[in-house]
């Protein structure tokens, strides 16, 4: 492999990944940022575009004073009184205050936005340099819409900055137009045809309107590019800008092919998206890559054994390293009985080869019928199929009256371990009743998720069938009652669920 060579990581998130719409940040979200961007490790952190506002000069100016490590750079026009604006901010963190100014390059964007003559553009981008060299060396200039510029010019303007004092030149695909064979001729070609080239370190800064900023970024490094501009979750202006965490995981996960380094301690990624995403209110789509809900999921049973047995066959990178704890095995309709298992047993439940069986075709049917399953349901599922339920609530007797005249009433009698107890209870209805007779005489806290009532076969004559579901202590159990009486069913079900509760309270208890 040849030399290897330290790729320059300018994070954008706090300006133009700002400008995506709804991501405007104020002064302590922008420092919040930068402190986790700080701890990233990333090289650049370009904080805002000072002359914006009081607000965004204010953002700028404080991490500028409060950010040790990173180069803190603001973004200015080509006008005077922009980069004085820039620098007023930047000062504090003085070597490593950068100034960023830019002008568009781009027949269209001369013509039709600038108004101005190529040579006019190529002037104001000399004296900005200049202007900002007064203040500090450490000046970025960028060619505004640098691909769709005539490379010629783009070449001419790119000699003129460098010459002017330019530390580091963009070359912008402001509009994610680029795709990545042509991108890397564009940096070829300035290679080529820029004599001091080598006195600046060449930059990209890809926008994701094709959903190739990362491609085209990776592209540019092969062309000789030394610093690569990109966001967190790839925000940004439209389509957003080359990700931070897909650029950098590439260019780890695959550095047997792209001889390039960053300084970036992705273990920091995670939470750096997860920060990013609490602050702006902007989610990440759950397949997004490195940092999406999925990335680290797998629900198929194949991919899931595999994983088990070791998680290099679906992995290309592992959780860690991007700061998640560990990959996630979904439960779904997908999966096999290894994950089931193994899930099983996290849960603490150690169960026989036949229990296994009859708990899994019963998962499978669930899994049927809905997208994920969660541990509340295999804590159902066992208390269901596997579990011997040790009777301790029976109910003995039980009478309720109710109808227009009278508010309605539960009497009961229950055998609450070993003892006969019974209470008359109103209620708002009379499964209300029973159901509150039964909590009085269990003494149970348990939460009514669910109650639903069906027939087991059709007639008026027919056996009434009620399924309640309970929920105590993020336990979830389901219990069944049958009876002619759709009142006594529905509190049969109900001392039925406490009953379940209560014995996968006592496993679980048996098992820590
Ligand atoms: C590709 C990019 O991401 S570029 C960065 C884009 N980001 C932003 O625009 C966010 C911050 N911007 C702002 O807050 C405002 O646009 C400001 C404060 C910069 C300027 O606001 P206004 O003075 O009201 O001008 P407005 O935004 O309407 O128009 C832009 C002006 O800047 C000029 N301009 C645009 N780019 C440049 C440049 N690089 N150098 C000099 N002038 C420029 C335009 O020709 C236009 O000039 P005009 O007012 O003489 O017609
Ligand atoms: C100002 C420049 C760097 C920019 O954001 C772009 O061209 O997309
Ligand atoms: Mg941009």
């Amino acid at each position: 492999m040849s030399e290897q060579r330290k790729i320059t990581i300018f994070d954008t998130t706090l300006r133009d990944g700002e400008q995506s719409p709804g991501a405007s940040m104020n002064i302590d979200e922008k420092l919040r940022i930068a402190h986790q961007l700080e701890k990233l490790n990333v090289d650049v952190i370009e904080a805002g575009f000072p002359i914006a506002s009081i607000g965004d000069f204010e953002a700028v100016k404080k991490i500028a004073q409060s950010i040790k490590g990173p180069q803190i750079a603001g973004l200015c026009r080509s006008g005077f009184k922009d980069i004085d604006r820039a620098w007023e901010a930047l000062q504090y963190a003085g070597e490593r205050g950068r100034i960023h100014t830019f002008i568009a390059t781009s027949d269209i964007h001369m013509e039709r936005k600038l108004q101005m003559e190529p040579a006019q553009v190529l002037e104001a981008a000399v004296k900005a340099v200049e202007h900002a060299r007064g203040y500090t060396g450490n000046v970025e200039f960028s060619c505004e819409d640098a691909v769709r510029t005539r490379l010629p010019f783009l070449a001419e303007v790119v000699e003129a900055v460098i010459a002017a004092g330019a530390t580091t030149v963009n070359i912008p695909d402001t509009v994610g137009y680029a795709i990545p064979f042509e991108f890397y001729e564009i940096i070829k070609y300035l290679k080529d045809h820029v004599k001091n080239i080598d006195d600046a370190v060449i930059s990209v800064h890809c926008h994701n309107d094709l959903g190739l900023a990362v491609a085209n970024s990776l592209a540019a490094l092969r062309a000789g590019a030394g610093q690569i501009e990109c966001t967190i979750n790839g925000i940004g202006e439209r389509a957003g800008n080359c990700s931070l965490e897909e650029v950098v995981m590439a260019l780890r996960t695959r550095h047997d092919i792209m001889p390039y380094t960053t300084d970036v301690n992705t273990e920091h990624i995670y939470n750096a998206s997860r920060l990013l995403s609490t602050v702006t209110g902007i989610s990440v789509q759950p397949n997004k890559a490195v940092v999406g809900a999925n990335a680290f999921a797998h629900e198929a049973g194949i991919h899931q054994h595999g994983v088990m047995m070791d998680s290099a066959t679906y992995e290309i990178m592992t959780p860690e390293s991007i700061g998640l704890n560990r990959n996630k095995l979904v439960l779904g309709k997908h999966s096999g009985r290894h994950a089931f298992i193994a899930r099983l047993e996290e849960l603490g439940y150690e169960l026989q080869k036949e229990d296994i069986e009859r708990a899994f075709v019963r998962f499978k049917a669930l899994a049927d019928a809905k997208k994920e399953i969660f541990d509340e349901d295999l804590d159902a599922i066992v208390a269901d199929e596997v579990i011997r339920v040790d009777e301790r609530f029976k109910l003995l007797q039980m009478n309720v009256s109710s109808g227009s005249f009278a508010a309605p009433t539960a009497t009961m009698e229950m055998d609450v371990e070993g003892e006969r107890k019974k209470v008359a209870v109103l209620g708002a209805g009379p499964v209300d009743a029973a159901f509150k007779a039964i909590r009085q005489l269990t003494g149970s806290n348990a939460e009514l998720r669910q109650y639903a009532v069906g027939a087991i076969t059709g007639g008026t004559d027919a056996q009434g069938e009620c399924t309640v579901r309970l929920s105590e202590g993020g336990r979830e159990v389901i219990g069944q009652g049958a009876d002619e009486d759709i009142i006594v069913a529905s509190a049969k079900a109900y001392i039925n669920a406490l009953n379940k509760m209560a014995s996968v309270i006592e496993r679980k208890r048996a098992s820590l």
